[in-house]
């Protein structure tokens, strides 16, 4: 059926008030089958006092997922992986339990342990100390396994970086390549996503972008300026940069089917159940939206970065929406609110 029209005022009005909690910077865009909506409010850097602007670069944090998950689903589409065999089929001793399948890993459902929990029990010492770092996968891998696994694979949905480590190290071993030159030659080069990149280990965004501030634990101390990090925590399931343009435009070309084989497309947008509203497919997420809407995309939360990026399930209509802080709950709910302003809008006269 017809979607409401976007609502601008709403739009602005939820970017403001996630200012208003702590963000130094908020901004969204719309585009609506090529009709873009595009508000931003606040700063892109705190110290120069410069504005911040809808084309500014930021890390798009968990959303890199989801591009992961594109290059797997290619990879099965051409026969070279099977979506249900154990990942030690591919990554021998990997992984304490053969029952663990290359879905679970991208459902999260394989019961790993997300070792980013324990990295970042204490938020600012938790980031200091790995801000420079860089890790191998495998290490990442042997963090998580220290910890028991949180469920028997496949028994349960349980969110864990560590299984989008795994899903790089799969890409990596099927290919040969780095994961940064698969997304390039894949999706970033094909859809001629010209702000986007895989940055690791690099700590510099290439380009003009907007600087991300991590909020502490502590009430009233002051915001930590975390644009500059390896990132090497996260790499394949949070590493790439963007825009809110690109990552729109990524985001519709998946759910229009320009991206994976229609069958593979149904798999990613297969949920099991996160809440009453929630879903997670494979390197996806689904929200129901209080008007009947379901949309499909991913969340990000890097240290100083928020993002929600979505589209609807025919990819007409995309929403990417980011603050410049992180460790903000108040802000992260607020911002959930631009998903209602571009799907839910003005309601049909
Ligand atoms: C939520 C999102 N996940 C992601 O984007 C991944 C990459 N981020 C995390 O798992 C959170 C890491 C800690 C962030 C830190 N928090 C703390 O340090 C808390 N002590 C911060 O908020 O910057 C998703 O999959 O939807």
């Amino acid at each position: 059926g017809t979607l409401p029209s976007p609502d601008p005022a709403a739009l602005r009005a939820v970017l403001d008030a996630a200012v208003g909690r702590g963000a130094p910077g908020a901004t969204a865009r719309i585009d609506d089958r090529g009709t873009v909506t595009e508000v931003a409010v606040g700063l892109a850097d705190r110290r120069t006092g410069r504005v911040l602007d809808g084309r500014d670069r930021f890390r798009i944090g968990s959303v890199t997922k989801t591009f992961s998950a594109v290059v797997l689903m290619q990879l099965a589409d051409e026969g070279r992986l099977d979506l249900d065999a154990p990942v030690n089929r591919y990554l021998p001793g990997l992984l304490p339990d053969d029952a663990i399948t290359v879905r679970h890993v991208l459902g999260h459902r394989s019961g790993l342990y997300d070792y980013a929990d324990r990295l970042f029990a204490r938020t600012v010492p938790g980031f200091e100390a790995v801000r420079t770092r860089v890790f191998t996968y495998r290490e990442l891998v042997d963090l998580s396994l220290r910890h028991p696994r949180l469920n028997r694979p496949g028994a349960a949905y349980s969110y864990a970086n560590t299984n989008f480590v795994v899903a790089g190290m799969l890409i990596e071993r099927l290919t040969g390549h780095p994961v940064g030159a698969e997304l390039r030659e894949r999706v970033f080069r094909p859809l001629r996503l010209r702000d986007t990149f895989y940055v690791h280990p690099d700590t510099a965004i290439p380009g003009r972008h907007a600087r991300g501030y991590l909020t502490p634990d502590r009430p009233g101390d002051a915001l930590v300026d975390a644009t500059e990090q390896t990132v090497s925590w996260a790499q394949s399931a949070g590493a790439v940069v963007s825009s809110t343009r690109d990552v729109g435009t990524f985001l519709s070309a998946l759910l229009s089917g320009r991206l994976t084989s229609p069958a593979r497309l149904r798999e990613m947008r297969r949920t099991v159940r996160v809440s009453d509203t929630q879903g997670y497919g494979l390197g996806l997420r689904r929200r129901d939206l209080p008007c009947g809407v379901s949309v499909y995309g991913h969340t990000g939360a890097v240290q100083g970065y928020y993002t929600y990026a979505f589209a609807t399930k025919d990819g007409r209509r995309n929403l990417t929406a980011f603050a410049t802080t992180s460790n903000n709950g108040p802000v992260l709910d607020t911002l959930a609110g631009t998903l209602d302003s571009a799907f839910c809008g003005k309601p049909p006269p």
